[in-house]
């Protein structure tokens, strides 16, 4: 028997592990808040919402078109008016967008109505993962790498100001960080301040 079997989520029910407070991953543009957000869900038994597709379900085009017709700033806001509605439902795992940090207002509703689960990787393992993404209407530079390394430098305060758990992914597979994540929220679940690993 190993350490692991105290968070199997097949033997503890999760509401005994972590009650109904929303879990909400934030992080830089293919960290994998997506991809780990919705085996997270799976495992936890809960809900999962993407709030990048849920603004393009409302909108009927894709990130990339609400950039092009109402730029940044009409993305943003429809952002925080989808994050406000969603950031209220209990029990909820939701991935949020990489940016969705940028905003006071943003930072606070993610602060006070939930668990945030801030999801690390260095610029290189980034920049491989969305590489081949056409989506990421930020990264439509001649020098996405660097952008990539700005942004992180701009960002990276903001999603530690808001994180109840940070988690370096580092170049580890889905599995692995999924693994890694669930004692971590037990952890902060069982009263700890801040969590890391
Ligand atoms: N730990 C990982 N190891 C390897 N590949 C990963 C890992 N996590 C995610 N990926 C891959 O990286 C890509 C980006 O992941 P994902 O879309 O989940 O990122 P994201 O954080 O949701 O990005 P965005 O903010 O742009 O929505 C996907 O192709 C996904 O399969
Ligand atoms: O990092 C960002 O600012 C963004 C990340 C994506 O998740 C999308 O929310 C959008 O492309 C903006
Ligand atoms: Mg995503």
């Amino acid at each position: 028997m190993t350490m692991e079997c105290a968070t199997d989520p097949t033997r503890t029910p999760p509401q005994e592990r972590d009650g109904a407070r929303p879990i909400f991953l934030v992080g830089m543009m293919g960290v994998g808040k997506t991809t780990i957000g919705r085996q997270l869900a799976a495992a936890l038994g809960r809900e999962f919402i993407d709030l990048d597709h849920a603004i393009e379900a409302r909108c009927g085009v894709r990130i990339a078109t609400i950039f092009d017709i109402e730029g940044e700033a009409g993305f943003r806001r429809r952002e925080t008016a989808t994050l406000d509605e969603y950031t209220r439902r209990p029990g909820l795992v939701l991935a949020t967008g990489g940016g969705a940090v940028l905003s006071g207002e943003n930072r606070r509703m993610l602060d006070e109505r939930g668990c945030v689960v801030y999801l690390r990787a260095g610029v290189d393992e980034l920049y491989r993962r969305v590489a081949r993404d056409r989506n990421r209407p930020l990264l439509r530079t001649a020098d996405p790498r660097q952008r990539i390394a700005d942004l992180l430098a701009q960002r990276e305060p903001l999603y530690e100001s808001v994180a109840d758990v940070t988690l370096d992914t580092g170049d580890q597979p889905v599995a692995q960080v999924l693994r890694a994540l669930l004692p971590l929220l037990d952890a902060q679940a069982a009263g700890q301040t801040h969590t890391t690993s």
